[in-house]
């Protein structure tokens, strides 16, 4: 069995939804602890971390949001940032600047086990940050608009149904890969 070690129910939830079953996982809720720097270093970190507990095969996963304007911050600092300013405070942060790309980065982290190599698997959607629009269920979904739609009308993630945004976001990316080195 492979342990996915997140304490939040709407990663696991979009995770088990887009491997249908496909490669089976557990959710184990370890509060994982998160080092300052780079993405893959944070990835990495964490991962070890968890497999430690659970001994035997892992994964984590990291969502970070990268705004072009600001040089890629705050990047996997987000969940602080949200937790700090709101979803408003998102766009107050851009307002200076012309440029409201972002991309959302998903990583994964795999491991067979405690003191077994770290291997990163990493999903990209970009997009731009919006004002808020659609219920505010899952971290900043209701700010995010993919560049990737399917209709004219564009709908930031929160607006889309699960499905919808399941076929395009960082997570599907991710996990595309990670199936793929799975399964091989
Ligand atoms: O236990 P872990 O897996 O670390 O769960 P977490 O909620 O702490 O997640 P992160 O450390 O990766 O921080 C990412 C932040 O971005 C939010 N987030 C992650 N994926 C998202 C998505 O697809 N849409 C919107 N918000 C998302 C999430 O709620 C966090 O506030
Ligand atoms: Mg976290």
């Amino acid at each position: 069995m492979l342990t996915f070690v997140t304490g939040n129910k709407n990663k696991f939830k979009e995770v088990s939804k887009i491997l249908e079953g496909k490669i089976e996982i557990e959710n184990q809720d370890i509060d994982a602890p998160e080092v300052q720097g780079s993405i893959e270093d944070v990835a990495r970190a964490k991962c070890e971390y968890a497999a430690r507990i659970v001994n035997g095969p892992t994964i984590t996963e990291d969502t970070a949001l990268c705004f072009n304007a600001l040089n890629g911050l705050p990047g996997v600092y987000i969940k602080w940032f949200v937790k700090g300013i709101g979803l408003d405070g998102l766009n107050k942060l851009l307002v200076a600047f012309e440029d409201k790309s972002a991309d959302a980065i998903c990583t994964f982290a795999y491991t067979e086990g405690p003191n077994k190599p770290v291997h990163i698997l990493q999903g990209v959607c970009s997009g731009k940050i919006v004002n808020p629009r659609g219920p505010p269920t899952f971290g900043w979904d209701s700010v995010f608009e993919p560049d990737e739609q399917q209709s004219d009308q564009p709908k930031t993630f929160a607006e889309m149904d699960p499905s919808e945004k399941n076929q395009i976001s960082h997570r599907a990316k991710a996990l595309k890969k990670l199936q793929d080195f799975l399964l091989k």
